[in-house]
């Protein structure tokens, strides 16, 4: 950020740079980078990247401690189907699917929608599924500082099925549990919620 005035002139300088290489890379695969089509996909191209990565940018700790109210409920509250889009550190391609969260509030709980939020921010990155799980599940634990946290992702990887491997119904599974849900009531009765139509 140093040489740069502002974020405004910063993020124009980011998105033209992108855009320059999405043009070199257009060209280089035997495009016509001018054919009237093309013409603005380098910078359409560069706007979606930097929307898909700005999670390098968000603070999901402060979006969290701007939702916590003291409250006695100690029962597990459970937000599951939490879209999820991410993109694999390998390929670079998008892999995508749900989240399902619970939490057993020790004296606070949270703003409901600032689950997905956090999930959001870990998402918008260069990701595997699994740092994906454990950065979701480390930040509410270590700032709701809940009696337990539960985190399950499962998700489609699209490098694995418009190319290498190939496997269109392949879906990957990642889970990480912390507090009580180390003890396996709690986390058979969280399971059992999240696979049912009702909960
Ligand atoms: N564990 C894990 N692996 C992932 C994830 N996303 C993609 N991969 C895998 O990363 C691996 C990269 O393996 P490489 O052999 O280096 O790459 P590659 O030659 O493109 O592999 P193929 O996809 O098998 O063609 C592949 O097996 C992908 O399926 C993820 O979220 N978690
Ligand atoms: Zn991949």
């Amino acid at each position: 950020m140093a040489p740069y005035q502002n974020l405004e002139e910063y993020n124009l300088t980011i998105t033209n740079e992108v855009k320059e290489r999405y043009s070199k890379i257009i060209d280089e695969i035997g495009e016509d980078v001018k054919r009237e089509g093309l013409l603005k996909t380098p910078e359409r191209a560069a706007k979606a990247m930097l929307f898909l990565t700005q999670g390098y940018k968000q603070d999901a700790v402060k979006i969290l401690k701007s939702a916590m109210f003291a409250e006695d409920y100690d029962e597990m509250v459970i937000i599951k189907d939490i879209e999820v889009y991410s993109l694999c550190e390998h390929h670079m391609l998008p892999f995508y699917g749900k989240a399902h969260i619970a939490y057993i509030p020790d004296g606070y709980i949270v703003g409901l929608s600032k689950i997905p939020r956090v999930v959001d921010v870990f998402a918008r990155r260069l990701q595997v599924q699994e740092r994906l799980t454990h950065d979701i599940l480390e930040c509410i634990n270590t700032t709701l500082k809940p009696k337990g946290v539960a985190v399950v992702i499962e998700a489609s990887h699209m490098c694995m099925m418009m190319r290498g491997v190939q496997k269109q119904n392949s879906v990957t599974t990642t889970s990480g549990f912390r507090g009580q849900f180390e003890k396996i009531e709690t986390r058979n009765e969280f399971l059992k919620l999240i696979s049912s139509k009702l909960s």
